[in-house]
């Protein structure tokens, strides 16, 4: 059943870097005090980052170093914490002290065999920490905030670092655990990027998966809108961290949002789009730095005309796959070679063949491009180029490619009647030796 006029937002972890900015986001919600809504929070600022470095020390044998890193982290949270409140509430104090101790008692053990796994049970707790301080500071501002565990609520496989969310049972647990509490008044306040199997194991969905969280909220709720609040305006025509002369778009369709978001527009995760899709909710893109401007809305095709606009996913490795015999690449090699690509969850972002060779794009992440090439090596030989970038246009215009181009070396090159991608390279400075 469709809950009345229920929101969902989502702060990411740049709205909740610090003190100043948690401040922030309760004057935000000020604005919608008695209404129905769902929050979903991120890490605070970089705690993830902070937490794979953890992660890594623990898995490597260093416990030390990981106890270090973690303590770090504990103290930051309570100086974040103490700068809130001035006196932390004692309950705060306590649950913190409980998520950072279970993390503890993970380094009194050795690390499993599945590194995945370890990563999934300490990286959570960024979300878990976040969650507990923004929930009591809302609490303490007046704003009657439930908290809710997302690893109750949205069910996985046992796809470690990506869980793949069982959808019927994720439906069921969060009207069984969410709308009682919608019910009774007040916000409800869960993590985002966390779920759980069904052995009560912690999976992560996926770097910057709060988005998706939040959309999977949003699915199952039946909310009228979901509002993912950012550090500026809306979805541009690039990143400006990357670009000059950028300029806000007001609407975008989903199509357009998924192609963008799926080669890097990193402003929305590209899981965000479908469960959004699939029940005509609106995605609205705002500013939390300046909350009364309209952002950008996602939603149906409306015949709109959008002008070029670029994505840029960084750390692509070129595959060169040929065949060993200088036999043809044909349909048969094909399925195997994707077979191994599914195995190692390479994610191809482009591909290309000619008579005896195959070239794959594809995100590198750990030492799955490595993995890949000695499953294949029996019968295929691999020549791998990193380091790439692969600049994705859509509307693209000859300026704007030509311009995507400069100082740069490219090796690929895919054109649709839509879309231009370039995999492209720094082209190397040539240097006297002195
Ligand atoms: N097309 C785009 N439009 C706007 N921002 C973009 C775009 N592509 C990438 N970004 C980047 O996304 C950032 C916001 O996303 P992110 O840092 O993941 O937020 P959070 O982690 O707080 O949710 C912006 O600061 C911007 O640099
Ligand atoms: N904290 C997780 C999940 C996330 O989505 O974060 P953010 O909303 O800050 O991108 C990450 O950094 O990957």
């Amino acid at each position: 059943m469709p809950t009345p006029e229920l929101n969902v937002f989502k702060f990411g972890g740049a709205s909740l870097k610090d003190a100043a900015a948690i401040r922030n986001v309760a004057n935000i919600l000020q604005g919608y005090a008695g209404k129905q809504l769902v929050i979903i929070v991120s890490a605070m600022g970089k705690t993830t980052n902070a937490l794979e470095l953890v992660a890594r020390a623990y898995f490597d044998g260093d416990v030390p170093t990981a106890r270090q890193r973690l303590t770090e982290l504990h103290n930051a949270t309570l100086t974040t914490a103490k700068e809130l409140f001035g006196q932390i509430p004692e309950d705060l104090v306590t649950s913190l002290n409980d998520l950072f101790v279970a993390v503890e008692w993970i380094f009194d053990e050795a690390p499993s065999d599945l590194y995945d796994y370890d990563y999934d049970q300490i990286v959570s707790l960024g979300e878990l920490i976040s969650s507990q301080v923004v929930a009591a500071w809302l609490n303490h501002e007046g704003l009657q905030t439930h908290w809710v565990d997302a690893r109750d609520c949205i069910l996985t496989d046992n796809t470690y670092r990506e869980g793949w969310v069982q959808w019927p049972e994720t439906q069921a647990r969060i009207g069984q655990h969410v709308r009682p509490l919608l019910a009774s008044g007040g916000f409800v306040l869960t993590q985002g990027f966390i779920g759980s199997t069904s052995e009560n194991f912690t999976t992560t969905l996926g770097r910057e998966g709060s988005d998706y969280s939040a959309a999977i909220f949003s699915y199952c709720l039946d909310a009228v809108a979901m509002t993912i609040w950012k550090d500026v305006p809306g979805v541009l025509t690039a990143d400006p961290r990357l670009f000059e002369n950028v300029t806000k778009v007001e609407r975008l369709s989903y199509r357009e949002a998924i192609e963008m978001t799926y080669y890097g527009a990193s402003i929305i995760h590209p899981k965000t789009i479908k469960p959004l899709q699939n029940k005509s909710i609106p995605l609205f893109v705002r500013s939390f730095v300046d909350p009364t401007e309209k952002g950008t809305e996602i939603s149906d095709e409306a015949g709109d005309n959008y002008p070029p606009m670029v994505a840029v996913e960084k750390f692509q490795a070129l595959v060169n796959i040929s065949t060993r015999d200088f036999s043809f690449v044909a349909e048969h090699h094909i399925k195997q070679l994707f077979e191994h690509i599914t195995t190692t969850r390479l994610q191809v972002n482009m591909m290309q063949n000619t008579a005896i060779s195959f070239n794959i794009v594809v995100n590198d992440i750990d030492d799955r491009v490595e993995r890949f090439c000695q499953l294949v090596n029996a019968e295929f030989k691999t020549a791998v180029e990193r380091d790439l970038e692969l600049i994705t246009v859509r509307h693209y215009t000859s300026e704007v490619a030509d311009s995507m181009r400069r100082g740069k070396v490219q090796l690929l090159e895919g054109r649709m009647p839509l879309t231009l991608q370039m995999v492209v390279k720094e082209i190397p400075v040539i240097r006297r030796k002195d």
